[in-house]
């Protein structure tokens, strides 16, 4: 394993499956009491020698589905490698005109309509309950620090400027089957801005694990509501995947050392750093040893 601290991890949506502009350093693949994760995490070495983690979430090879990401193990595997915050990717459907096929967004609210099938808290059948705070689902800190760094790689791209949106809201669907039209059309008058299958229960998770987490997402296509359009299919979601995941690789490479440097100098303090303790309800006593022996793998200052 790496000497040097790896204090920023990032998750490979659809079309990101390996940081490939990065010098690679080395693969682990921890067994965590969760399993494995989607696939073996790749330490890479940014130019100034930084390292990052990087974990392709549907796999290297887009084999999980959705409701399939092994999301516990893969939030478990980078927390036990020392990540403290993670940037996410993800490739969205557009629920709204201005959001373009092509342009990105950095979400601050989540729309849960995942249909609870996925494990989505390291608290199930346990013994120990907990309820984390998730009014704010992402790292605001975290999100507000990437946004002008991102805008900024955004407008200098040499196949000319990408739009950056900001504070919308992702709509997290179950899948795998896209949206009917009707189901498209109601996520736009609840609120939704965009829509994923994944970030429920990836930033749950995160919060769990006491880990800043933040969303960069890239929109490839309209989704299913607009009328003069047909609905989206994968065929049409892929033709603008490449495109995005290289803005996605650059993204990284340009704005990561920053956010390494600002998670090591404690500028980025994850509004969920410390939080677990509060969210804890079951008496200590009660706690089997068997949990706690589980969960001190992500939470080791609670559970020893
Ligand atoms: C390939 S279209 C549907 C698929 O794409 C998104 O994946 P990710 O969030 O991992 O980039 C969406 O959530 C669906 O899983
Ligand atoms: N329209 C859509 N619905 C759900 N997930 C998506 N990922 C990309 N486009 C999507």
């Amino acid at each position: 394993m790496s000497e040097q601290p790896i204090l920023v991890g990032v998750i490979g949506g659809s079309g990101l499956y390996k940081l490939d502009n990065l010098n690679f350093i080395d693969t682990v693949n921890p067994e965590t009491p969760w399993g494995f994760p989607s696939s073996p995490i790749q330490i890479a070495e940014l130019p100034s020698g930084i390292r990052i983690a990087f974990l392709a979430r549907h796999g290297e090879f887009h084999q999980h589905a959705p409701s399939e990401v092994p999301a516990q193990a893969n939030i478990a595997a980078l927390k036990h490698i020392g990540v403290q915050a993670i940037v996410a990717f993800s490739a969205v459907g557009s629920l709204q005109e201005e959001i373009a096929p092509g342009d990105f967004v950095i979400p601050s609210g989540i729309i849960d309509r995942t249909k609870g099938i996925r494990p989505s808290s390291y608290f199930e059948k346990v013994g120990i309950v907990a309820h984390a705070m998730f009014g704010d689902a992402f790292d605001n800190n975290l999100s507000e620090f990437l946004a002008p760094k991102v805008r900024q790689v955004l407008e200098a791209h040499p196949e000319g400027s990408v739009k950056l949106h900001e504070k919308k809201t992702v709509v997290v669907m179950e899948g795998p089957a896209f949206s009917t039209r009707a189901e498209s059309l109601m996520y736009r008058q609840i609120g939704g801005d965009i829509i994923n299958m994944s970030t429920i229960p990836e930033a749950k998770l995160a919060r769990e694990a006491e880990l800043s987490y933040a969303l960069i997402c890239t929109s490839t296509d309209y989704d299913a509501w607009r009328v003069s359009e047909e609905p989206v299919t994968v065929a049409e979601v892929v033709k603008t995947l490449t495109k995005n995941a290289n803005i996605s690789k650059l993204i990284t490479v340009e704005c990561l050392d920053a956010v390494h440097h600002a998670v090591a100098e404690g500028k980025i303090t994850s509004a969920a750093k410390g939080g677990m303790q509060y969210s804890i309800i079951t008496k200590p006593e009660a706690w089997p040893q068997e949990s706690k022996k589980k969960l001190s793998y992500i939470l080791p200052d609670y559970f020893k």
